[in-house]
């Protein structure tokens, strides 16, 4: 129906649209989304032959676009424009019968056109009403009925829509667009601009996504609708599932929260006042509270409180991430903190230097092991309270990643202050940290997943590492995949079981490795855990290298999952919230190339009854 080739069009020397290629069929929805100024209602006029395009080549039922006069344009191609004021206070129908002027009929073929347009578009009972006086949606409709009207009595006309629902309910929404795409069926074929992606989702059978007058993307919703696509385009975090008996995704856009003082700065001062009284007085009333209770009890981030204290004690750190980890060699020795929600890891060490391996910054050596996704990472402080000097990383929300804290052993004070001035932030006020809104993952139910395929896979891995790509393959949640582990492969264990372990792993001293992580982290001791330690709910290691704080009533399930490697199977214990997020994980300490420990497998299993 129409073939578009290396379009290019230019408004005062401003490049609007550059190399566009697109074909459409007969018959077919095409939907054209993008960020506002991309380029869409551009793309649109050039098709509808309103503009003309600096390069490129438009064929239109094989002849170029072009040669059309007006009268053959008005006889086999529809423009809804974005926008349809009027100045003349005419009626609804004389509205609808505008679109019918040009055209030879009959007055018989044109009423009924007419009142066939008007009753689908529901404005039929609105026929004589002022089309001033209705409502934006009430418009539309009108307006839609008149674009009907122009080519109702002809066959495979190209229906141009521009934004064509953009003021109308959801009722209509969609019957406006099943009337589109009805008349696909009959071998329309419709290129419509539209915002909601849900509809583009619902209605269209291919969508182009414009950026910055580019072909960003092109093909089904399915392939086009995607997380990364969309935050490309809009900026916009979301969550995208899929309805895998029709194959239609659904998007699910995660909330923006702001607060005032982001956008007017009268309220800054204001709104850092009113959290630092806020805090101050949590802190009065619950004297031993962590600055982690309290974020959590203030509804705040970590971070966001730290931004009440600035101060000679509370310092804002430079963004330059991959700067600042260089430099925590040269503390000397300190000591490591990652926590996440339910557990927190402590590990004494020098760090080694950096090794940045592109998505992961790596720190290895006996004592100091671990993995930073530095993307992740936002904010640094450098913190001193009391007697404790530290310097404390963040995410864009504001959640605490990792943290390191000077000891008695650590190189003197100064190199720690020589650090904080070189990397002090040269604003020192207020600011807000969003945090935006967590969606919950959308599982698919075990009923849609290829069972004996995942099983397969996962009796085939090299390597533990493989187990994140077949949890992406068959997008499965984690305690999912345990659940629907080979047979042998995955087991649950009960809390008690888990402790008498941890208790024979600390009396027979088979040295083991804890991984803790959070989304910005993962921190591993590799060695011994001897000293074990209950107190209320809280599951303790306590030794003078390594202390891990295990919230017990934040567990839900704990399992013992058994994965191949070339090595022989790895055995670990892997403890679970109820949201189904990893707290801790216990291997037995193991390298590449080497079968994993007999002592801890066999402590293990036969701890199995
Ligand atoms: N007459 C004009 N003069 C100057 N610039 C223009 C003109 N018309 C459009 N532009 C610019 O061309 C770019 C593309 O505009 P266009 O209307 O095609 O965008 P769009 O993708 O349809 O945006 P929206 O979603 O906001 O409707 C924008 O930066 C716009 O400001």
């Amino acid at each position: 129906m129409l073939q578009v080739q290396s379009l290019s069009y230019e408004i005062k020397g401003r490049s609007i649209l550059r190399e566009i290629d697109i074909s459409i069929q007969k018959g077919e929805f095409y939907a054209i989304v993008g960020a506002n100024g991309a380029g869409k209602t551009s793309l649109l006029r050039i098709l509808a032959s309103d503009l003309k395009p600096a390069k490129g080549e438009i064929w239109f039922k094989g002849k170029p676009l072009r040669s059309y006069s007006l009268k053959e344009l008005a006889y086999s191609r529809a423009f809804l424009h974005q926008s349809n004021s009027m100045a003349m206070a005419f009626t609804v129908e004389e509205v609808v019968r505008m679109g019918r002027y040009h055209l030879k009929a009959v007055q018989k073929q044109h009423d009924l056109a007419i009142m066939e347009c008007m009753r689908i578009c529901e404005v039929d009972h609105l026929a004589d009403r002022k089309i001033q006086q209705l409502s934006g949606g009430e418009q539309q409709r009108v307006h839609f009925a008149r674009v009907l009207a122009q080519v109702w009595d002809q066959k495979d006309v190209l229906l141009l829509l521009d934004e064509p629902v953009a003021s109308m309910d959801i009722q209509f929404q969609h019957q406006t667009l099943a009337i589109a795409k009805a008349l696909t069926a009959v071998g329309f074929s419709v290129v419509a601009i539209l915002h909601e992606l849900n509809l583009v989702a619902q209605y269209a059978d291919r969508v182009l996504m414009l950026k910055s007058g580019r072909k960003w993307w092109e093909g089904a919703p399915i392939e086009v609708l995607k997380p990364e696509n969309i935050y490309a385009i809009f900026g916009v975090q979301t969550k995208v599932s899929t309805d895998m008996a029709t194959l239609t995704p659904s998007v699910q856009t995660c909330t923006v929260h702001y607060s005032a003082a982001k956008f007017n700065s009268n309220y800054k001062h204001e709104l850092a006042m009113e959290l630092k009284e806020k805090y101050e007085n949590y802190k009065k009333d619950h004297p031993k509270a962590r600055i982690y209770d309290c974020a959590k009890a203030l509804a705040v981030s970590e971070a966001q409180l730290l931004l009440t204290q600035l101060s000679d004690d509370v310092v804002l750190l430079k963004d330059d991430m991959w700067a600042i980890l260089q430099e925590l060699p040269r503390l000397g020795h300190v000591m490591a903190l990652t926590r996440n929600d339910a557990c927190v890891h402590e590990r004494k060490g020098t760090y080694p230097a950096a090794a940045n391996e592109g998505h992961v910054v790596l720190f290895h050596n006996d004592d100091i092991d671990l993995r930073v996704f530095i993307q992740n990472w936002a904010y640094a402080f450098a913190v001193k309270v009391k007697d404790l000097w530290s310097i404390q990383f963040f995410d864009t929300s504001g959640l605490a990643v990792h943290k390191v804290y000077l000891t008695k052993d650590s190189n003197p004070l100064a190199v720690y202050e020589e650090l904080v001035n070189a990397y002090r932030a040269v604003d020192q006020t207020y600011f807000t940290i969003n945090i935006p809104a967590v969606l919950s993952d959308i599982s698919i139910p075990d009923s849609e997943i290829d069972i004996d395929s995942f099983q397969s896979d996962w009796l085939n891995m090299k390597d533990s590492h493989e187990f994140f790509g077949i949890l992406r393959k068959y997008s499965l949640q984690r305690t999912q995949a345990l659940r629907l582990a080979p047979a042998g492969f995955a087991e649950e264990m009960s809390s008690d079981r888990f402790s008498e372990i941890l208790n024979e792993v600390s009396e027979q001293q088979v040295p083991v490795m804890v991984f803790v992580s959070n989304k910005g982290c993962i921190q591993i001791h590799s060695g011994l855990i001897s000293r074990l330690v209950t107190m209320d709910n809280w599951f303790n290691v306590l030794d003078p290298q390594f202390n891990l704080h295990l919230n017990m009533d934040a567990i839900d399930q704990i399992w013992l999952v058994r994965k191949p490697s070339t090595d022989g199977d790895v055995h670990a214990m892997e403890v679970y919230d109820k949201q189904g997020n990893l707290i801790v994980q216990f291997f037995g300490k193991r390298k590449p190339g080497v079968p994993e420990l007999e002592s801890w497998r066999s402590l293990l299993l036969a701890q199995k009854v």
